[in-house]
Parts: C-alpha cells; structure tokens; sequence
C-alpha cells in the first residue's frame, strides 16, 4: 500500500479574460498549495474491480468520485488492467474553492504512476489530469504557479516567499459552474494581476502580498450567498486584515507574514466563529508520498 498526499490550493489571484466558445473561461490565476491536505492510499487488487472507500458519506464512491475517474483513465492511458483499492481520507472540505476532488484526482495519478513503476512524467500526468478537470494539472505539480487557458496551461514559479493562511469556512455549498457562468462582461479583464503577485512573491514582500491578492469571482460569490459577505466583514472586524475568498468560494482566508500574527487571528477568530483552521504556503510536493507501507 502506498500514500499519497492530496493538497489543497488557494488563488492568490485569479483573472477572467473571456467567455470561450467551448464553455470554459480563459483564466489567469495564481495558484499555492497549502499544507492542508486529503490522504490517498493505494494498492492493486486481486481482481480488476477499481473500488474507493472514504470517510465521507457526503461525496459519491462511484464513477462520479474524481479519483475513481483518474484511476479509470490511467488503466486507459497505460493499458494496465489490474484492480485498484483507493482509501481516501476527507480533510479538504468539499465544493469550497480548494481544489479538494481535483487534489485527489491528481493524487491517485500521481501515486498509481508509482505503484505501477508506468514512469510516466510529470508533464504527461498534467496532460492526462487535465481530461478530468481545469485544476488537476496544477494539482500533479503543486508548489506556486500561474495557471492560464482553463487552467491547465501552467507556468511554475519557484519563490522564497513563506506565509500562514488562515482559513475560515462558511457552510454554504458553491457551484463553480455557476459562479462561472454569473460572470458579467463587465467581469472580464485585459490586464491580470498575476505579474504583479509573483513579482511581489520572488521579493518575499511578505507585507505587500495579501494586499495583491485578488479574485473577480468574490463580489459574484458574494452576491449569490450574502452570509458568506456577512462572515467575511465579520471576520475583517475581527482580524483587522484583509479577506479573500478562494477561488469560486465559499472558503474565505487571510494571510499572515509570521506564525505569531497568524496565531492572534487565529485565536481571535476562534473566539467568535467555528470552522477556522491555519495552515501555510507549500513550495514543494514532489516528495509528497509518505513512501510505501
Ligand atoms: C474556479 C477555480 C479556480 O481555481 O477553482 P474552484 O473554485 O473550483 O476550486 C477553477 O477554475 C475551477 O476548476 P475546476 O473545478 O477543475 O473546473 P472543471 O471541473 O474543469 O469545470 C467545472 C465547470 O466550471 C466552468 N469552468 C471551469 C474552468 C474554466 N476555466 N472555465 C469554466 O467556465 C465550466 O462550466 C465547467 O463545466
Ligand atoms: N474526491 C472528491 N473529493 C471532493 N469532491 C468530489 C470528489 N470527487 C467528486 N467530487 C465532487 O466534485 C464537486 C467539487 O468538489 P471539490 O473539488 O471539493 O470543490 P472545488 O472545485 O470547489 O474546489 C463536489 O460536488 C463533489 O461532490
């Protein structure tokens, strides 16, 4: 058996340049996997049946489960028939802007690519992922990079920079789609923020960064579910910093230059709300698997 670990992501800035003619958005975004992440077990089985058992009884264990996609589609990629026994243990809420099914999809990609030894690249997991969804291809590397097309055209950035995030979430269930599909012309941008983010990122301007941050989905979001407005003035009074919302929402987060202001909000948060967690910026998840069991 062998693990796998499935990180979560925020947009630290996200764009929208146009509705295209597919459906999708031409997007220009930010994106950081933080230490906040699911676990992916993996072994072959006996038979060739691909089964998934999960600690949450909220999401689908069949064919709609993202990982049980991506175990699907690497037995097509690669020919292989064996049976795949996939354990998923839930800690990215779901539908929160997080890029938890699209992590664990990424994962088991990235995992059966081990158990199998198929020595796929990364750049062909990315290629495979992204037939499952906008944000897996960022998910099979992880780490820091701007994301453009519908996401999946990547560009890594390596930086030095290093921050806490506080997360805080509301309980409301958002539809990326429709966020999507919300999006005004008015919306729609010419010049991103991206450059900006990662200029200040590679300087380790850790007082500029959360200023930068930026996402056009929130005002939709917001509009949409006016509690998760209310939450995130709460938690601005409250923390006296800025709040972003990451990608579609509902997931609200702040971001702190030390662990000591991070552990204040933090505190200060827990005071008033519940569903507040902390967690920091993750550079590197290439080495994610915990190794064989
Ligand atoms: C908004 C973002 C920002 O990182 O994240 P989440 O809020 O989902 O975490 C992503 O663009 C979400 O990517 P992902 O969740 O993988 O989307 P997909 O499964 O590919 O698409 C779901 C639906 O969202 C819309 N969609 C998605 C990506 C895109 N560039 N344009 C779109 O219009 C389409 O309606 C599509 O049918
Ligand atoms: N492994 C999975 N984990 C979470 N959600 C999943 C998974 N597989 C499929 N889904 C479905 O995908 C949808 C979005 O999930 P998720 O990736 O958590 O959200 P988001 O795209 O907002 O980051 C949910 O409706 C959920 O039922």
């Amino acid at each position: 058996m062998l693990l796998e670990r499935a990180y979560a992501k925020i947009n630290l800035t996200l764009d929208v340049l146009r509705r295209r003619p597919d459906g999708y958005h031409e997007v220009d975004m930010v994106m950081q996997s933080i230490d906040l992440s699911d676990l992916v077990w993996l072994d072959c089985r006996s038979d060739s049946e691909i089964v998934l058992d999960l600690n949450a009884g909220h999401i689908p264990s069949d064919e709609r489960n993202l990982a049980v996609q991506a175990a699907m589609l690497f037995r097509k990629y690669t020919g292989i028939r064996a049976g795949v026994q996939i354990n998923l243990e839930k800690n990215i809420p779901v539908a929160a802007g997080l890029a938890g099914g699209s992590s664990d999809a990424a994962a088991v990609l990235r995992g059966l690519n081990r158990l199998f030894d198929t020595g796929l690249t990364s750049d062909e997991l990315a290629d495979m992922g992204a037939e499952i969804g906008s944000d897996v291809p960022f998910c099979i590397y992880g780490g820091t990079a701007i994301a453009r097309g519908r996401g999946e055209v990547l560009e890594r950035i390596a930086h030095p920079c290093h921050l806490y995030v506080l997360l805080i979430y509301p309980r409301v269930f958002v539809s990326t789609a429709d966020i999507y599909q919300a999006l005004q012309p008015t919306d729609f941008v010419t010049a991103v923020q991206s450059e900006r983010m990662v200029q200040a990122l590679m300087e380790q301007d850790v007082d500029a960064v959360p200023y930068l941050v930026h996402n056009v989905m929130q005002h939709v979001t917001f509009a949409a579910y006016p509690g998760v407005k209310q939450l995130a003035d709460k938690v601005e009074s409250v923390t006296r910093h800025p709040v972003h919302m990451s990608g579609s929402g509902p997931t609200l987060f702040c971001l702190a230059p030390t662990v000591q202001q991070a552990n204040r909000m933090y505190n200060a948060l827990r005071g008033v709300m519940r569903d507040v967690h902390l967690s920091h910026f993750v550079s590197n998840i290439s080495n994610s698997g915990d190794g064989e069991v």
